[in-house]
C-alpha cells in the first residue's frame, strides 16, 4: 500500500469508525475483511440504526398517544360511574322552607302538603336557608339534602305572553253574540274608557267564558287582545296548582305584575275550575294549596284598578263546579256561554279553515255542515286538516269532497272516543 493510499484509508477509517464503537481499535484487515466491506457494513449498520431510531420515535409517539387515550377513558369511566351512582340514589322530595328555628332545625312544607321539622346536611350554606327557599329533602329522613337555586324561569314558563296577536274576529265562525258581548265588556272599556266614565258606570272586571272543549273560547280571548292591541297573557289553571306546587299564589302575583308592566293587557285564565272549584272542606294539603291560589287571585282582582288597562277573561268547561265567590260582582261578573256551533256556524268554520287550501269544485259546504252535527270548532278544524292529509297521501293536486267525507269519518270516531273520557260532560248538564 503506498503512503498516500494508507493515509487516505486511515482518514476514511477515523471518519467511519466512531470512537467507542465495536470497530474502534480493530485494524482493517484484522477481522479478515477489506476496508470496503467494513465501510459497507458500517453504512448498513448506520442505516439500520437510523431506521430503528425512527421506529423508536414512532413507537414513543404512539405510546404518548395511548397514554393520553388511557387518561381520557379513565376520565370517562369516572364520569359514567358517578352518573351510575346518581341514577342509583333514591329521588329527593321537593319542599319549601317555612321557618328556621335553629340553623340545623328547619320547618319545611313538602310538595304534597304536610309540614315537617327537619335536620340539615352540614354541607349546606345556612345563609341560603331562608323562608321560601326551595329545598330537596331526603326521602327517608326528610333531612334537607340541597337548596335548589331559585330562578325566575318557572314563572316565565308558566305563562304564555304574546305581545302581538294575529287572530281577528273574521277568523271566528259563528259566535257573533259572544263577540258582541266581549266587545262591550272588554274591548270598549280598554279602547274608550271615557264612554263608561261619562255614563257613570264601572265596566266589568272579569268575563267568564264557559262551554265545551274546542268551542273557541281561547280564540275569542285572543281576538279581543288583537283588537285592543293588548298583550295576551295566558295561564292554565291546572298547571298553576299541579306543576307549580307551593308557588301557585306567588305565581298569581307575578301574572298580575307582568300584566301591569305590559299594559294594556288581557289575562286569560284557562281551566279556571282547577283553581276555583267549590270545596266542602279542605282535607288535604293540596286542597289548601289550591285555596291559597284562589284567594290570591280574588285578592288581585279585588285590588286592581279598573282604569288600569288590564282585563281578565277566564274559561271553563265546568261552570257547575265553580265556587260562588269567584262569580260575585266585581269579579267574574259577566258570564258568556260559548255554545257548540249550529249548522250555519259549522259551514262558516269549515270555510275559514279551508281558506288556504286548494279545493276541487265539488266541495259542498252545506252537506259537510249537515254531516258534522255535534262537532266542535276544533273538530271542524281537524276535518279540514285531515282532508288535506288524505289528498296529500293520494298525491292529488286538489282536495275533493270524498277526502272531506273520509276526514269526517275519522274525526267523528276520535271525537266519540274523547266524549267517553271521564270529565267530559254533555253540554246539557251545564248550568250557572
Ligand atoms: N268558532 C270557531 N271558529 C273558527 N275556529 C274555531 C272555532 N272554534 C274553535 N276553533 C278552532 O279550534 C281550535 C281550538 O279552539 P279553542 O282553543 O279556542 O277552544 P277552547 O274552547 O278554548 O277549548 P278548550 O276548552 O279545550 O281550551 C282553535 O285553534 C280554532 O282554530
Amino acid at each position: 500500500m503506498t503512503e498516500i493510499t494508507k493515509s487516505k484509508d486511515e482518514s476514511m477509517r477515523s471518519h467511519l469508525v466512531k470512537p467507542g464503537s465495536v470497530y474502534d481499535g480493530i485494524e482493517p484487515g484484522e477481522l479478515g475483511e477489506s476496508t470496503e466491506s467494513v465501510q459497507d457494513r458500517v453504512r448498513q449498520l448506520e442505516s439500520r440504526n437510523s431506521f430503528l431510531e425512527e421506529q423508536c420515535s414512532q413507537i414513543e409517539s404512539e405510546k404518548r398517544y395511548l397514554e393520553n387515550q388511557k387518561i381520557k377513558y379513565e376520565r370517562e369511566i369516572r364520569k359514567l360511574q358517578s352518573e351510575l351512582d346518581r341514577m342509583k340514589t333514591s329521588p329527593l322530595i321537593i319542599g319549601t322552607v317555612i321557618d328556621v328555628i335553629k340553623n340545623d332545625r328547619i320547618i319545611v312544607r313538602s310538595s304534597n302538603g304536610p309540614q315537617f321539622l327537619v335536620n340539615v346536611s352540614q354541607y349546606i350554606d345556612e345563609k341560603k336557608l331562608l323562608p321560601g327557599a326551595k329545598v330537596a329533602l331526603n326521602q327517608h329522613t326528610l333531612a334537607i339534602a340541597e337548596v335548589i337555586p331559585s330562578t325566575e324561569e318557572p314563572f316565565v314558563a308558566a305563562m304564555e305572553v304574546i305581545e302581538s296577536i294575529e287572530v281577528d274576529y273574521e277568523q271566528i265562525g259563528g259566535l257573533d253574540e259572544q263577540i258582541q258581548e266581549l266587545q262591550e265588556a272588554v274591548e270598549l272599556p280598554l279602547i274608550e274608557p271615557e264612554r263608561f266614565a261619562r255614563i257613570g258606570i264601572e265596566p266589568p272586571k272579569g268575563v267568564l267564558l264557559y262551554g265545551l272543549p274546542g268551542t273557541g273560547k281561547t280564540l275569542l280571548a285572543k281576538a279581543v287582545a288583537h283588537r285592543t292591541n293588548a298583550t295576551f297573557i295566558r295561564v292554565v289553571g291546572s298547571e298553576l296548582v299541579q306543576k307549580y306546587i307551593g308557588d301557585g299564589s306567588k305565581l298569581v302575583r307575578e301574572i298580575f305584575e307582568m300584566a301591569r308592566k305590559k299594559a294594556p293587557s288581557i289575562i286569560f285564565i284557562d281551566e279556571l275550575d282547577s283553581i276555583a272549584a267549590r270545596r266542602l272542606n279542605e282535607t288535604t294539603g293540596a286542597d289548601r294549596e289550591v285555596q291559597r291560589t284562589l284567594m290570591q287571585l280574588l285578592a288581585e282582582m279585588d285590588g286592581f284598578d279598573k282604569r288600569k288597562n288590564i282585563r281578565i277573561i277566564a274559561a271553563t268547561n265546568r261552570p257547575d263546579v265553580l265556587d260562588p265567590a269567584i262569580l260575585r260582582p266585581g269579579r267574574f261578573d259577566r258570564l258568556v256561554h260559548v255554545p257548540m256551533p249550529g249548522i250555519e256556524a259549522r259551514g262558516k268554520i269549515l270555510k275559514i279553515h279551508c281558506e288556504r287550501m286548494t279545493l276541487a269544485g265539488d266541495i259542498d259546504f252545506k252537506k259537510l255542515a249537515k254531516v258534522t252535527d255535534g262537532m266542535s270548532g276544533a273538530d271542524l278544524k281537524a276535518i279540514a286538516t285531515e282532508a288535506g292529509m288524505f289528498a296529500v297521501r293520494k298525491d292529488k293536486a286538489l282536495v275533493e269532497m270524498e277526502d272531506f267525507l273520509e276526514a269526517v269519518g275519522k274525526v267523528s270516531m276520535a271525537a266519540d272516543t274523547q266524549k267517553m273520557m271521564p270529565g267530559n260532560l254533555p253540554e246539557t248538564t251545564m248550568f250557572v
